[in-house]
């Protein structure tokens, strides 16, 4: 494709995705359904250009109004050489030049005085909403959790997450996974906390690897996986994953249970639900019930209170802990939004911990950074439950000899009462989880 003609299609992508009608990876997913003559390269190209206008918004608004033509080229052509420059820091610093060429040939004379000139900004003339690129509401309570550690964070929320595996641990190891990716050009590190995990070097296509297709790995953040671990599944059981959805954490909990018990998988959307069908095909899962339910107080769920041994309540939440990948969450997201999901999520709570039996576990889990839905959320939890004692998580991670595990926790006396990952520390997304034990 000539430059110009990809620009010219990121500029419309970008208008798609700013409508914020739908979420960023749902119009991407559509319109390479509408254009499937693109090339690999180009849609990467695409997907990025959009995703760093979603990331540097406020900054790219600034900028934008001293160029000509239409806006969303001008979105377009930061989004392109700053995704460039970025990649160029990444791998290559020499490339940067090679990336500029291509991008040139795409700009007329008076375009690319304009960017020349966007590119003399100093970070020092910015203001700050412009260096962090987050919507007003959102700074404040990050400010207060993170201190110094906030500027970190909003560089770490900035960039692309890592492609993390999950290594289908009742089919096979985790040593021998890696060296079969390897043999098929795919590099890959042991992840540093969870024992089913790796990282993977880029972002190579998995679907028709034999490892994929026998259902040897899944593609799954590895906070994702210490959520998991938290439950810890054991053979036999009765489990419930109360908010399944596509089964990403449905598939860790079986996997752990060694395809015995009976492990329950409910959501509210029978689309999500479906997801989840092939993915377990492939894992060789026989335990895992699919239900959709209409509501946190189905009849489903009444006829099994009292009678599960774990329950993991993955909640809808903001998703603010997972900007690296979705950053148009931090601009489709509102305080009154947040007011709504709360009060939900202390609803899925108090149906969900009726499920469990006199000694069983409850995790309650966000992929949220605000401490309104999770600490929050957790402390009125516990106030009004005393039958549910609170366990530490960085105990229950400890005794399953994760490294470190009271460096991934915070809060309570020692610190270590609840899970709390962060990208900026612990290169995953943003995670919070609960534990608490049913009293005998
Ligand atoms: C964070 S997502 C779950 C992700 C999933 N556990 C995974 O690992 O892929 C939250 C899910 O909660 C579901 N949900 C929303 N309200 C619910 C309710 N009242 N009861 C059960 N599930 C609900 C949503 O449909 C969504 O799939």
């Amino acid at each position: 494709m000539h430059p110009n003609a990809l620009i010219d299609a990121c500029a419309q992508l970008v208008r798609l995705a700013l409508t914020f009608e739908h979420p960023a990876d749902a119009v991407v997913s559509r319109f390479f359904r509408d254009n499937r003559g693109l090339g690999q390269r180009e849609r990467a190209a695409l997907a990025e250009t959009v995703y760093t206008v979603l990331r540097k918004k406020l900054l790219f608004d600034h900028m934008a109004p001293s160029g000509s033509g239409p806006r969303e080229r001008r979105l377009a052509i930061l989004g392109f050489a700053h995704w460039q420059d970025e990649e160029a820091r990444r791998s290559n610093p020499l490339a940067k030049h090679g990336a500029r060429d291509f991008l040139r040939g795409a700009l007329s004379d008076r375009e690319q005085q304009w960017l020349a000139q966007c590119d003399a900004v100093q970070q020092s003339d910015l203001l700050e909403r412009h260096r962090h690129n987050l919507p007003e509401w959102l700074v404040a309570p990050l400010k207060e959790q993170l201190g110094d550690a906030f500027w970190p964070e909003v560089m770490a929320m900035s960039q692309g997450a890592p492609l993390d595996l999950r290594v289908n641990a009742l089919k096979e190891k985790r040593p021998q996974v890696q060296a079969e990716i390897a043999q098929a050009a795919i590099k890959s590190e042991v992840t540093p906390y969870s024992p089913w995990g790796l990282r993977v070097v880029g972002k190579p296509q998995l679907s028709k690897l034999p490892a994929f297709v026998r259902g040897a790995i899944e593609v799954q953040d590895e906070g994702s996986q210490l959520l998991a671990l938290l439950v810890d599944a054991k053979r036999g059981e009765m489990v419930v994953d109360f908010c399944a959805g596509a089964g990403g954490k449905t598939l860790a909990l079986g996997a752990s249970m060694r395809s015995t018990g009976r492990l329950y998988a409910f959501d509210v959307s029978a689309h999500r639900l479906d997801a989840l069908k092939p993915r377990l095909a492939r894992s060789g899962l026989s335990n895992v019930h699919p239900a959709a339910i209409a509501h946190e107080r189905d009849e489903r769920i009444k006829r099994l209170a009292g009678k599960i041994d774990r329950v993991l309540v993955d909640a809808p939440c903001s998703g603010l802990g997972t900007l690296r990948r979705n950053p148009d969450l931090k601009w489709r997201q509102s305080p009154e939004a947040l007011d709504e999901l709360t009060a939900k999520q202390a609803a899925i709570l108090e149906s969900s911990a009726r499920l469990l039996k006199p000694g069983g576990r409850l995790v309650y889990a966000t992929c949220s950074v605000l401490p309104q839905e999770n600490e929050a959320i957790a402390e009125a939890f516990s106030k009004a439950h005393p039958e549910f004692v609170p366990l530490e998580a960085g105990e229950v991670l400890a005794q399953l000899k994760v490294a470190d595990a009271a460096s991934l926790c915070s809060g309570g006396d020692a610190g270590t009462r609840y899970l709390r990952l962060w990208p900026h520390r612990h290169h995953t997304d943003g995670f919070f989880a609960a534990v608490w034990e049913r009293k005998a």
